[in-house]
């Protein structure tokens, strides 16, 4: 099976403090992986490990096939939707994938056929500050698509989703699943995850304490 990201002893400290310990796994190829655990056990900095945007104190990252060092600028060919990396508020929703658009080299024209995609109106010319926590997350997972990347990140997804949102979420997993792509979500939502996940990682404390597989689906 290809594996798509190799992790190798990651520790990550920041000021002493042990944000990460002695984390490996390996992402295989069109497979979707749950990231489970409490607030502050280290899945949103894994991801940002991954994604090249923060530095491991020691340890080997291997996406695509590059390794991330420490002149890397980020890691190729992944999307993201990470709070943190969130839309400029004061522009639009199309305003900010033709930003994202511009910057990756993507194809804008699609992007009026995407927000429809993720459940907002294409011509909607409020700015993202008046926007509802759920529209701002359907934004946001519009954010990760743009690029039609191979591997997909997406933290916390479900958060200020409703029911149609989640409903919406899950089958957008599996249109990604379908299209090849290699998925990595976390959720505090377990049933969630159990529900779409091929295996969950299970974090505590900064290590990853349980791996679960997930029987077919
Ligand atoms: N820049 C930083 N400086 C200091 N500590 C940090 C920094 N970024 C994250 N941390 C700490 O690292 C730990 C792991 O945080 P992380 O965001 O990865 O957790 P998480 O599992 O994603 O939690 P949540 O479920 O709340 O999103 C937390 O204790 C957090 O306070």
């Amino acid at each position: 099976m290809e594996n798509v990201i190799q992790i190798k002893n990651l520790y990550k400290k920041i000021k002493k403090k042990v944000i990460l310990q002695n984390i490996n796994l390996t992402i295989n190829k069109n497979k979707i992986y749950g990231f489970s655990g409490p607030n502050g056990s280290g899945k949103t900095m894994t991801f940002k490990v991954i994604l090249g945007f923060v530095r491991p104190t020691s340890g080997k990252i291997v996406v695509n096939n590059e390794e991330i060092r420490k002149d890397t600028l980020f890691a190729q060919d992944v999307g993201f939707s990470i709070t943190e990396y969130g839309p400029l508020i004061h522009k639009t929703a199309q305003e900010n994938l033709e930003l994202l658009a511009l910057l990756g080299k993507h194809n804008s024209e699609k992007i009026p056929q995407l927000l429809s995609y993720v459940g907002l109106k294409p011509d909607d010319k409020r700015k993202v500050k008046e926007f509802s926590l759920g529209m701002k997350q359907r934004l946001s997972i519009a954010m990760a698509l743009i690029g039609d990347a191979d591997i997909l990140i997406f933290d916390e997804p479900t958060n200020a989703l409703d029911e149609e949102g989640q409903q919406f979420l899950l089958s957008m997993l599996k249109d990604q699943k379908k299209l090849g792509k290699t998925i990595l979500i976390s959720s505090h939502d377990k049933n969630f995850l159990t529900e779409i996940a091929d295996k969950i990682f299970v974090y505590s404390d900064g290590s990853i304490i349980r791996e679960e597989e997930i029987s077919e689906k």
